[in-house]
């Protein structure tokens, strides 16, 4: 049997989340920094899925080893599904502060009640046979009018979840990581993993 899974992130926040989920398993889990070598792959799909997909298969093919890639991304409602596939570089080019005050002005005028939203993450762990286990996970949230929080990156000061009465960038990353879109995702493919793995 296999014993190494690449996680196909250079985030060390991911890594750690993968980390502790496959130690578990007695897996030995390695990430892009393991492999400088290798260059980046684009995220040129059209769905999260084919994201994911893209980056798993580069990477199995280059390593040889398994590959566990994810894509995410939040969408909102009223934005028809927007920033979705296009969260990271929705006000340009990957700069946080500049894709909030895109979606705060997008947003402005909306009534609370049509400020629903979900962030997803699609996961994608691919055998260097070309065999795949798909894991997807979604929470639902509203768009503030006004960011609240410093924890989390990306989207989370704006991301408010109605349950916990806190946005994502007030929660602690334990906290987040028991609700989170990715933390489901992760939850959705561990369910099947064993059968898949063996
Ligand atoms: O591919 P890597 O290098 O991991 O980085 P990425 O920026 O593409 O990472 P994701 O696919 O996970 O997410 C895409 C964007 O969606 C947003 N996003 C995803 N997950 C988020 C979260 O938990 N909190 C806030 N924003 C998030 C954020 O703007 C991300 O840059
Ligand atoms: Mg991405």
């Amino acid at each position: 049997m296999e014993k190494t899974i690449v996680i196909a992130t250079k985030n060390e926040g991911k890594l750690r989340e993968f980390k502790e989920v496959f130690a578990k398993k007695g897996i030995d889990v390695k990430s892009l920094k393991d492999f400088p070598e290798h260059s980046e792959i684009a995220e040129t799909g059209l769905t999260f899925e084919e994201n994911a997909r893209l980056k798993a298969e580069g990477y199995a093919e280059v390593t040889g080893l398994s590959v566990l890639a994810d894509d995410s991304g939040l969408q909102i409602d009223a934005l028809h599904g927007r920033p979705g596939i296009f969260s990271a570089r929705y006000a340009g080019n990957h700069d946080d502060a500049a894709n909030n005050a895109k979606v705060l002005m997008e947003m402005g005028g909306i009534p609370d009640e049509k400020r629903t939203a979900n962030f997803h993450t699609t996961l994608v762990l691919r055998k260097p046979d070309g065999q795949e286990l798909i894991g997807n996970g979604d929470v639902h949230g509203r768009i503030l009018g006004v960011p609240r929080g410093n924890n989390g990156f990306g989207y989370d000061p704006l991301f408010y979840l109605p349950e916990k009465g806190k946005t994502f960038a007030e929660l602690t990353s334990d906290e987040k990581n028991q609700v989170s879109h990715r933390g489901r995702a992760i939850e959705d493919l561990m369910e099947r993993f064993d059968e898949f793995w063996k």
